[in-house]
């Protein structure tokens, strides 16, 4: 795809967020490349730029896994910087599910209006299972929020589905909100004779998986340099 095609493409950022050990990282590679990666690096939030197809259309997806963020360490620059928020729990511990809802429950506090998804991890450990799917149902209708119950490590179709809802979401809220500021920016245009063109940054091509360290994360402007970030990092 040619740049110029590119620089006006739909992106989408996404904030991975749950306790150590629940399958963030292993979520996230498995939605982008349908692989399942047994070991992740710890200690390490990962950014991941990706250009997907969701519903035809094309896409340029930024995933951040941000690493076992205790409650101590809410990652609240990752969550002002996301457009959406998936938060993970496994359902063969009971306290990350605590954790989630909490998590839940501090995400809605700061961005009301921001699409937010709830993940049961590891289904397929049905004889070690702590945590009743209808628990994680319940607070998720409670809080109005998409939810399911997944196993990674067994590829389960909702992983895709719930992700691609919530990624036309946000691609719906950012079109009713183009067309809004089109329209201002339309009159304005008019009122000061610039024709209401708003400049915009070229953005970069292809897949890119950047590893920084956890502490860096909370930086925004760390966040912001990275978005022109080009190098690999093997998965
Ligand atoms: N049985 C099973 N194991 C899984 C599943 N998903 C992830 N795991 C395993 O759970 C462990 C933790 O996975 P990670 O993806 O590293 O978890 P994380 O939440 O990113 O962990 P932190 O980096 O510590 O925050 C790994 O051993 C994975 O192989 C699953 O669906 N089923």
């Amino acid at each position: 795809m040619k740049t110029e095609d590119k620089s006006n493409m739909a992106k989408v950022r996404i904030a991975v967020i749950g306790k150590s050990n629940v399958g963030k990282s292993a979520l996230t590679v498995r939605y982008l490349t349908r692989r399942f990666i047994g070991e992740y690096r710890r200690n390490t939030d990962l950014l991941y730029r990706q250009t997907l197809t969701v519903n035809n259309a094309s896409l340029e997806v930024e995933i951040v896994d941000v690493c076992s963020c205790e409650l101590a360490l809410f990652p609240e620059e990752a969550i002002y910087w996301a457009d959406a928020c998936v938060i993970v729990y496994d359902i063969t511990s009971r306290t990350s599910f605590s954790h989630a809802t909490e998590l839940l429950q501090r995400v809605q506090q700061i961005r009301n209006q921001m699409p937010v998804m709830m993940l049961a991890n590891k289904s397929d450990l049905e004889h070690l299972r702590q945590v009743e799917e209808v628990e994680g149902r319940t607070i998720s209708i409670q809080h109005g929020i998409q939810f399911n119950e997944v196993s990674v490590a067994e590829n389960s179709d909702a992983i895709y589905s719930s992700f691609d809802l919530m990624l036309n979401e946000c691609r719906n809220q950012q079109s009713n909100h183009k067309s809004r500021k089109f329209s201002v920016s339309k009159m304005l245009g008019t009122l000061i004779g610039t024709n209401g063109k708003v400049p915009q940054n070229p953005t970069n091509q292809g897949g890119t998986v950047v590893v920084c360290h956890k502490s860096d994360l909370y930086k925004s402007r760390v966040l912001k340099r990275r978005q022109n970030f080009t190098a690999t990092a093997s998965l």
